[in-house]
């Protein structure tokens, strides 16, 4: 194809939504107008599903709950008058409590003023409030945000040792929809050690967010904590950024969370029209069904060029690939569904993966992200007539280009600018090409039955962890090797376990096990010291 031919595709398949003044270019996608014709009918379906969802269907029969995070940016749509009034009053109830935290009304007991916030959560409660922490948040924000996302104690001292005495100060957010989450139980129980050593009460720092007699609600009962705010079964962890997952430590932060709703609830206009053509969500949704063949054959590679927008391919891992990694259809029929997402930012990425983009396996669409305003205020020329802004867009150009010439499919969304609006847009537009696809491949995009596979085994771990210890401690002077230990436990099958466990144990002191070598590595002797 000419430049001009890809100029004249370019015009002919722009789709714009101007209320945000976002664009989507799909014209470096080889697809033909007869793929178009033929998915009409099958986006049909998908139009019709995601109506129903609107509209209240109960979209994840498995655990029987309505699906309404579209919702929580336009509550007058929700289907009961109840839900409407609960999301609008949730909205006005952090707005109000962040207005108070600010301004010293609610006060930590030592200090003037909260300056801080710790977001302890992981998954769906931790990724949207990093991508709009990262996304919007600047030096003249009203509090600093920090994050435990990991049960990595490491990862957590460093975290506590940039908050050092600042403690006092600091509000923690414990964010679990399920109040069950181990990783997020065991960040709230540092915490809490945390704040105790420096002499503080915990409880007095601390707000929750979660579902309505969790664990976690309990918790924050009991520790009389600040406050607790809702988290409603009908919305999904990966979609819960609009709801106060993501709206309360955003409003801490002083970011306009009346931007993000306002930019969703326009893009989710946008994309309720039924034309595959004119509507951004279903075109995506399209892209990716003829990039991969409807099989997720292609993996979608997120180029954002720009730094704040590093985020956006974790946040979309969790979007797109819990919600469309799937083994069963709806039907039952095994079809291992999915797309895998990577990303980083350009033109970073320029110099690390994009060799293999351009030369390599053909095994991807890019999705290029590019944002039309450079920087608050004047850039200066970095040769004449040029900024470093004006190289962004050089090298997006040229990767786009160097990519289709060697057939590699890419597909183009421009943004104004990152704010609150667009970033409440962007997030609206892949949520919804999220659940368009999923019924273009006939799957539930609504649960993850995976997830808890991997949840039962590793209890299963530490209930083994409990025994072995307790038979190293009942025998102490006798040093035994992972073998003589899985029988001893009763679990002679499970000694690669053991012996994992055991060389964990005896490289942290507090677990009191020490190793003697043997003839090998696998003949090292445990014993409780
Ligand atoms: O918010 P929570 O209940 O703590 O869940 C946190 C995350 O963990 C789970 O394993 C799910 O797979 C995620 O979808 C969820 O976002």
């Amino acid at each position: 194809m000419t430049e001009r031919q890809l100029w004249e595709r370019y015009q002919k398949h722009l789709c714009g939504v101007e209320s945000v003044g976002l664009t989507l270019d799909v014209s470096r996608m080889n697809f033909t107008d007869d793929f178009l014709a033929r998915m009409r009918g099958p986006l049909d379906k998908a139009f019709d599903a995601m109506e129903a969802l609107e509209k209240g269907a109960i979209a994840n029969p498995d655990e029987k709950r309505r699906v309404g995070h579209y919702w929580l940016r336009a509550p007058e749509l929700a289907p009961e008058p109840a839900l409407t009034k609960d999301i609008q009053d949730t909205v006005a109830a952090i707005n109000a409590f962040a207005g108070d935290v600010h301004s010293g009304r609610v006060k930590p007991p030592g200090a003037a003023r909260f300056t801080r916030v710790l977001l302890v959560g992981i998954g769906g409660s931790a990724l949207g409030p990093q991508l709009v922490a990262d996304a919007l948040g600047s030096t003249a924000d009203k509090m600093q945000v920090f994050f435990l996302d990991n049960t990595d104690p490491d990862g957590m001292d460093r975290v506590f040792a940039q908050l050092g005495d600042s403690l006092r100060e600091t509000l923690a957010v414990v964010i679990s929809k399920s109040g069950g989450t181990k990783e997020t139980r065991n960040g709230m129980l540092e915490a809490e050690r945390a704040w105790k050593r420096q002499g503080l009460d915990f409880g007095a720092h601390a707000v929750a967010v979660t579902g309505e007699g969790s664990e976690l609600d309990r918790v924050a009962q009991q520790g009389k904590w600040l406050r607790t705010f809702p988290m409603w079964d009908w919305v999904g962890g990966r979609t819960s950024v609009l709801s106060a997952v993501g709206l309360l430590p955003a409003r801490l932060q002083g970011l306009d969370t009346d931007g993000m709703l306002a930019g969703a609830r326009d893009m989710d206009v946008a994309t309720r029209v039924r034309d595959g053509v004119r509507n951004p969500a279903a075109l995506l949704a399209l892209m990716w069904f003829h990039a991969g063949g409807g099989r997720g054959q292609k993996d979608m590679v997120i180029l954002p060029y720009k730094d704040r927008l590093l985020l956006l391919s974790k946040y979309l891992q969790q979007l797109v690939m819990e919600s469309l990694g799937k083994e069963l259809d709806v039907s039952g029929a095994v079809v291992n569904q999915g797309i895998a997402v990577y990303g980083n930012k350009g033109s970073t990425d320029q110099h690390a993966y994009v060799q293999q983009l351009r030369e390599g396996v053909n095994n991807f669409f890019a999705t290029f992200v590019e944002v039309l305003k450079d920087r608050e205020g004047e850039s200066m020329q970095v040769e004449p007539d040029i900024t470093s802004g004006d190289y962004l867009l050089g090298f997006l150009l040229g990767t786009r280009r160097a990519l289709f010439e060697k057939g590699r499919e890419s597909m183009t969304i421009t943004v104004p600018d990152v704010s609150a609006r667009t970033l409440g847009a962007l997030i609206a537009l892949y949520e919804r090409a999220v659940g368009l696809y999923a019924t273009l491949v006939n799957i539930n995009a609504y649960h993850q039955p995976g997830v808890e596979a991997g949840k039962k085994a590793a209890g299963v771990v530490l209930e083994l962890q409990r025994k072995v210890l307790a038979r190293l401690r009942a025998e102490p002077a006798k040093a035994q090797t992972a073998e003589e230990l899985a029988r001893a436990v009763g679990a002679p099958d499970e000694v690669e376990t053991v012996f994992k466990v055991l060389e964990h144990l005896a490289a942290n002191a507090p677990a009191g096990v020490r190793r003697e070598p043997g003839t090998s590595r696998f003949e090292t002797r445990f014993r409780a010291s």
